[in-house]
């Protein structure tokens, strides 16, 4: 029997990173970028309103009168400089409006001196205007649009061409986790489709010829399949799925029929129960007879002691000891780590941490115990029911307690290390 240390690094060192693949924007979420991504054009593409108003030349002579000398539209901006560096004042103005740009659309005219044209947000800035005065600061008379507002700077309210980010520009680097906002981002490059590390196909088998379906009756020795609820349940917590559930009964041939076939559609394979030393214990017999390495069968710990982990052809394959505690713990504790680790994922989703007892805990040296935690605001307390076969107190866990093997006797107030599960 190894450890859990021994047993997580080797899991560590018999699951790979996925290959690569392009997944539409709609599926990225939550994928991890595989390459480094540039953006191939400037964002904006082209100077954008960035407020509904009036868009203008600063380097019209402040005061001035409409229709005279104006400053020639692509000096524009120095103009306006070397003007807000002499003058006390921010804008007055008194213009001539020349015409809409609604959204969408190219404006029709360049803007000539002594104009101003009607704009909106997200519109292209007219040729010959660098700066937008909103609606709310403008007086319109006929066609003449007036204002006088001294916070106003040249190039307000319009968003510089390229200033989201320009043309060659790193946009987000390989290994970024997408986020809702890096999808939204990249959306917003046009991007459709993203080169990303996939998630995993996942395969489970439960085993046990004892098992009953939720909501029809319970026959004489039948017990509820509750394992497979669970696991999809934590999957899907975790932005994952479960894609493949079969259920197989105490059967070698049967078994090995099923394993091959929920193996060939799998990236990895989950089974529970079956794989402990009793004499319907068929899991690790057939996954030898399916062509599964075993990597290590049994783990000095408490829930989960016979858990099994193998390989075929890259693919993982954990054997969950069928005690739903057990399926559950080893779920977050072994598997949860390789699927990210097949995903690329920087950070895991349980985090580690070290929290005073709340309580004291007693057990036996020799093996390492996982117990169901409830975290609070000044430690974290062992629940009641710790039995593997038990979930009414895993139900209202938020992490699991990690005892030492070695270790006999804890104390209130003795730092311990906790595993923070993920929740919704
Ligand atoms: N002589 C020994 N007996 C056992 C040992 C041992 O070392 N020597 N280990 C015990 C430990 S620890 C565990 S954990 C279990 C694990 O055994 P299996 O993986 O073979 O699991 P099963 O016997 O098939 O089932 C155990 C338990 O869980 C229930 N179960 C199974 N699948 C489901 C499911 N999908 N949903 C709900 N409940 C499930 C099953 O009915 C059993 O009650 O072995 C001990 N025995
Ligand atoms: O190792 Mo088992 O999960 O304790 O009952």
């Amino acid at each position: 029997m190894i450890s859990v240390d021994e047993a997580i690094e080797l899991i560590a060192q018999n699951v790979y990173r996925l290959p690569a693949t392009a997944l539409p924007l709609t599926a990225a979420a939550g994928k991890v970028l595989a390459s480094d991504i540039h953006a191939t054009a400037d964002m904006p593409a082209w100077p954008q309103a960035a407020m509904d108003g009036y868009a203008f030349a600063w380097g019209e002579p402040v005061h001035d009168v409409v229709g005279t000398t104006g400053v020639a539209p692509q000096d524009a901006v120095g103009a306006a400089r070397r003007d807000t560096a002499g003058a006390a004042s921010g804008a007055a103005r008194d213009l001539l409006l020349s015409g809409e740009v609604p959204a969408g659309t190219v404006p029709a005219f360049p803007l000539l001196p002594g104009q101003a044209a009607r704009i909106f947000t997200g519109a292209m800035l007219p040729t010959g205007a660098d700066t937008i005065v909103i609606q709310e600061k403008v007086t319109l008379t006929g066609n003449r649009v007036r204002f006088d507002d001294p916070a106003l700077r040249p190039g307000a309210n319009v968003r510089p061409r390229g200033s989201e980010i320009p043309a060659g520009a790193l946009a987000l680097s390989m290994g970024t986790l997408l986020s809702p906002a890096s999808v939204g981002f990249l959306a917003s490059l046009g991007l459709d489709h993203l080169p990303v590390t996939p998630h995993p196909r996942i395969g489970l088998v439960t085993t046990g010829n004892e098992l009953q379906t939720p909501g029809r009756p319970l026959g004489p020795g039948q017990v509820y399949e509750s394992n497979s609820f669970a696991l999809r349940a934590a999957l899907e917590q975790c932005g994952l799925r479960l894609d493949t559930h079969r259920l197989a009964p105490d059967d070698p041939a049967e078994l090995r029929q099923i394993i091959r076939e929920t193996l060939d559609a799998s990236d990895m394979l989950l089974l529970t129960g079956g794989v402990s030393v009793g004499a319907y214990d068929f899991v690790s017999a057939a996954l030898a007879a399916c062509g599964v390495r075993p990597v290590f069968h049994k783990v000095r710990q408490r829930p989960g002691k016979p858990l099994y982990f193998g390989e075929a052809e890259g693919k993982p394959v954990f054997g969950l000891p069928g005690n739903p505690s057990s399926v559950l713990t080893c779920f977050y504790i072994y598997v949860l780590p390789a699927i990210e680790r097949m995903s690329g994922r920087p950070q895991s989703r349980v985090t580690r941490t070290r929290l005073p007892l709340e309580a004291g805990y007693r057990k036996a040296a020799g093996l390492t115990h996982f117990l169901k935690g409830a975290v609070g605001a000044t430690g974290v307390t062992p629940l009641g029911a710790q039995e593997s076969y038990r979930m009414s107190t895993y139900a209202l866990a938020n992490s699991l307690i990690r005892l030492p093997e070695e270790g006999t006797a804890f104390d209130a107030g003795d730092l311990v290390d906790v595993y923070l599960l993920p929740y919704l």
